[in-house]
């Protein structure tokens, strides 16, 4: 599982390393390692062009020493200084290695240049003329490979405020940032290497994992299983009108692995479903009839929401839903009576899970959308925290908060997956995990993970319809290691 830590527990492992080092040792293994993996991407470092932009911070400083050793391997290292002052001792180690100062239009010519703008100690957006150097690199045809994180990406977040590097490769020293993992600024960092300084033993619990395949671990069937021990999913889905999420997300739920799926809806949605899915045991309800949940028979975790109406009827469901002592997933129309009756959440003692899109979440917190999609982990973080859930939240990269706990990102999602109805599948999927007896927190992981996983299986490159994102389940589960 890949991890990252936020840039003030960054810079207290490197305090507390630093004190027992000699000075500039934590810079010389980033710069060498900076300038192994620069070396490994050239054809020949002898006689290669390479161009340092240097900021006038310690970014730069790894920057110039990366130089400097590319230049004793017989490299044309040229540094171009943004900053009002430069690194002196990494500027004169490049200069004593045959470096040169030069200007900004060498990057155009450049096989390889090492972005050292700024680090972990940017913030905002980048000012002239970094942003001008940034953007002159982003439109060199040489590998571009950016010193620690892209410059213009904020580290702890990923959030992109003006111009930012765009680089091939980033070589991050320590551990990985979270910003590094987010989009947008995930989007900036190409291929990411991790570079060790030895900061390993100074890190606290990481702030952020990358779900891998083998931290997806859904139940599976054993010899004793029947279909109630494998967990039986409840889904109080579709109305009078609108029938296309409850048969998507009892599709999701069918193909999740669930041993049963309990589907309770008013007639038409019934019928629908019925017709898709006769794996699902329906069960007919008056519209807001709470009664029925409880008619329906047991579950061990019930998903409500899609396209359920946002009404006096659908708020009765929702609150039937959450009054059950099982888990119990809320999703779209069911989030947004949520948000209008938030007294239904403290009390439960059975987990939840809400699933918003920024949207949404904006309903669920009273914010604004556009500062949920720019500060998407801290939203995420504070919505867990506040509606006491584990809380997903849908996007580019998708997130995953509970209290307490690192932040889990997702890292399967694709573009194709904006689409209509995709969502209704993620929350019958996890709702099956859910029943299966995963824990709130790794069900949403895995859910969001196989789904995404699913979703490009079914995609390859070509558009996507939200039921083939079902179909292609099957698909997504015989990725992970041992199915
Ligand atoms: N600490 C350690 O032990 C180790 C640290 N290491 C390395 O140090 C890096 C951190 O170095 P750091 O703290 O000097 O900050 P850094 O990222 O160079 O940025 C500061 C400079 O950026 C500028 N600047 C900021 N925002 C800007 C903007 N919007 N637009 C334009 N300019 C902006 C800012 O300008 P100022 O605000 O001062 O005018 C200042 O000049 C870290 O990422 C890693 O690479 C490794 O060697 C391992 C050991
Ligand atoms: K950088």
């Amino acid at each position: 599982m890949r991890y990252a830590h936020e840039v003030d527990k960054v810079r207290a492992a490197e305090a507390a390393l630093l004190a027992r080092l000699p000075e500039g040792t934590l810079m010389q293994r980033a710069a060498a390692g900076l300038a192994a993996v620069c070396a490994s991407l050239l054809p020949r470092v002898y006689g290669a062009d390479v161009v340092l932009l240097v900021g006038g911070g310690d970014n730069g400083g790894d920057a110039l020493y990366a130089g400097e050793r590319l230049a004793r391997r017989g490299a044309r290292v040229v540094a171009v200084p943004a900053g009002s002052r430069t690194h002196p001792a990494g500027l004169a180690a490049l200069l004593a290695a045959g470096g040169r100062l030069g200007d900004a239009a060498e990057i155009d010519t450049a096989d390889l240049v090492i972005d050292g703008l700024t680090g972990i100690g940017g913030g905002g957006a980048l000012r002239e003329p970094y942003a001008a150097l940034a953007r002159r690199a982003n439109e060199t045809p040489g590998l571009v490979v950016a010193c620690d994180v892209p410059s213009g990406v904020d580290a702890n977040s990923g959030r992109v405020e003006g111009e930012a590097v765009r680089a091939d490769v980033t070589v991050t020293f320590g551990t990985h940032k979270p910003g590094l993992f987010i989009d947008p600024g995930a989007a900036r960092c190409g291929v990411v290497e991790l570079v060790d300084i030895g900061l390993g033993p100074e890190l606290p619990d990481p702030d952020v994992t990358v779900t891998g395949p083998d931290d997806v671990d859904p139940p599976l069937p054993g010899p004793e299983s029947d279909k109630y021990r494998r967990g039986v999913v409840g889904i109080v889905a579709g109305g009078e009108q609108f029938t296309g999420a409850a048969v998507l997300s009892t599709g999701g739920a069918v193909h999740g692995g669930a041993g049963m799926v309990r589907f309770v809806s008013v007639a038409p949605a019934v019928a629908v479903v019925r017709r898709r899915w006769p794996e699902a045991v329906t069960t007919v309800i008056e519209p807001g009839d709470a009664a029925g949940l409880a008619a329906a028979g047991r579950v061990q975790a019930w998903v409500v929401g899609p396209g359920l109406g946002t009404g006096d009827a659908a708020a009765a469901l929702v609150a039937a839903a959450l009054g059950t002592d099982v888990p119990v997933l809320v999703d779209a129309d069911g989030l947004t009576v949520l948000a209008r009756h938030r007294d239904l959440l403290p009390g439960r003692t059975a987990p939840t899970v809400l699933t918003p899109h920024a949207g949404e979440l904006a309903r669920l917190l009273d914010a604004d959308r556009a500062d949920i999609e720019a500060r998407r982990l801290e939203h995420v973080r504070r919505a867990a925290a506040e509606l006491r859930a584990t809380v997903l939240l849908k996007g580019s990269t998708t997130l995953i908060a509970a209290a307490g706990r690192p932040v889990r990102v997702n890292p399967t999602g694709t573009s194709w997956l904006a689409t209509a109805g995709t969502g209704d599948v993620l929350s019958g999927l996890i709702g099956a995990l859910l029943a299966g007896g995963m824990a709130a927190l790794d069900a949403a992981a895995a859910g969001a993970y196989l789904h995404g996983m699913a979703a490009r299986l079914a995609a390859d490159g070509a558009p996507l319809a939200a039921g083939d994102v079902i179909g292609a389940l099957p698909a997504a589960f015989r990725t992970l290691a041992g199915t």
